[in-house]
């Protein structure tokens, strides 16, 4: 039984999939004018792409940025992702500074989920979510792969390894090859969630192809969706005022 999410007033994990939106910004300025344009849109979660900002390699300017995106989203539940570049980010930090910089936004209050990659040493990935979780922050641990998509067995073994360390949102973004790894992507996330989570999931088929995952996350398992704002921060996600009218429709369907 998948118990949901509570986050601020946002139950992840029941009835309508609830919708995130990045701020990929470089500078304090462009994520002001960003998160302006999400609440306008009134996303449900805000992600902060924390590799996009031009100083993410400066723990105390990424702090200070950090607080003035909570003083700018109110009470919007906040994901802190510093996503490495060989799971499809745009930068790349030490081990000992990506911990280092995940604690921060963890123990700081402002960030309500960090993600954490599920491809880092098992031991680091532990710590981070026992970490989290002592300060009272939630964990999405995740797994990218822009290329391709593994066998269902692969997909279902990296979401429980994922649940299993611990994460409150074990999470996967595939990129198909075709409309049959899609398929896969969608009868994997069917299988954990009727078989092996007792927690919300989110998972994606990325690119064109995968868009049909992202507005079927409430009839296969996926509690959480990725909507573009202006600029989308990975291929294929919809708009935000689009993917809000499908998911109602289908939601009001099932
Ligand atoms: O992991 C994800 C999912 C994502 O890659 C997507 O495909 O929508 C977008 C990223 O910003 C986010 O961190």
């Amino acid at each position: 039984m998948v118990q949901p999410l509570i986050i601020r007033d946002i139950a992840i994990g029941e009835g309508i999939p609830k919708i995130c939106a990045s701020l990929i910004g470089e500078t304090a300025s462009q994520l002001k004018e960003e998160a302006h344009v999400l609440i306008t849109e009134s996303v449900d979660v805000i992600e902060w792409r924390v590799d996009f900002f031009e100083k993410a390699d400066d723990k105390s300017e990424v702090l200070q940025t950090l607080a003035s995106i909570r003083s700018w989203i109110g009470n919007i539940p906040l994901v802190f992702t510093f996503r490495s570049k060989k799971e499809g980010g745009e930068k790349e930090l030490e081990r000992e500074a990506y911990i280092a910089l995940n604690k921060a936004a963890a123990m700081s209050g402002y960030a309500d989920i960090i993600d954490v990659e599920l491809f880092n040493r098992e031991a680091d990935v532990k710590e981070l979510v026992e970490f989290a979780h002592a300060h009272k922050a939630a964990v999405i641990v995740s797994n990218h792969d822009f290329d391709k998509t593994p066998a269902k067995e692969e997909i279902i073994s990296r979401l429980r390894k994922a649940q299993e360390l611990g994460g409150d949102l074990p999470k996967i973004a595939l990129m198909p090859q075709s409309m049959a790894d899609v398929i896969t992507l969608l009868d994997a996330v069917q299988t954990m969630k009727e078989q092996y989570a007792d927690r919300p999931i989110i998972a994606m088929s990325m690119g064109g192809q995968g868009s049909v995952s992202r507005i079927a996350g409430e009839a296969f398992g996926s509690a959480l969706t990725f909507g573009a704002a202006k600029k989308a921060s990975a291929p294929g996600q919809i708009p935000i005022k689009n993917l809000k009218t499908v998911l109602t429709i289908l939601h009001e369907s099932l």
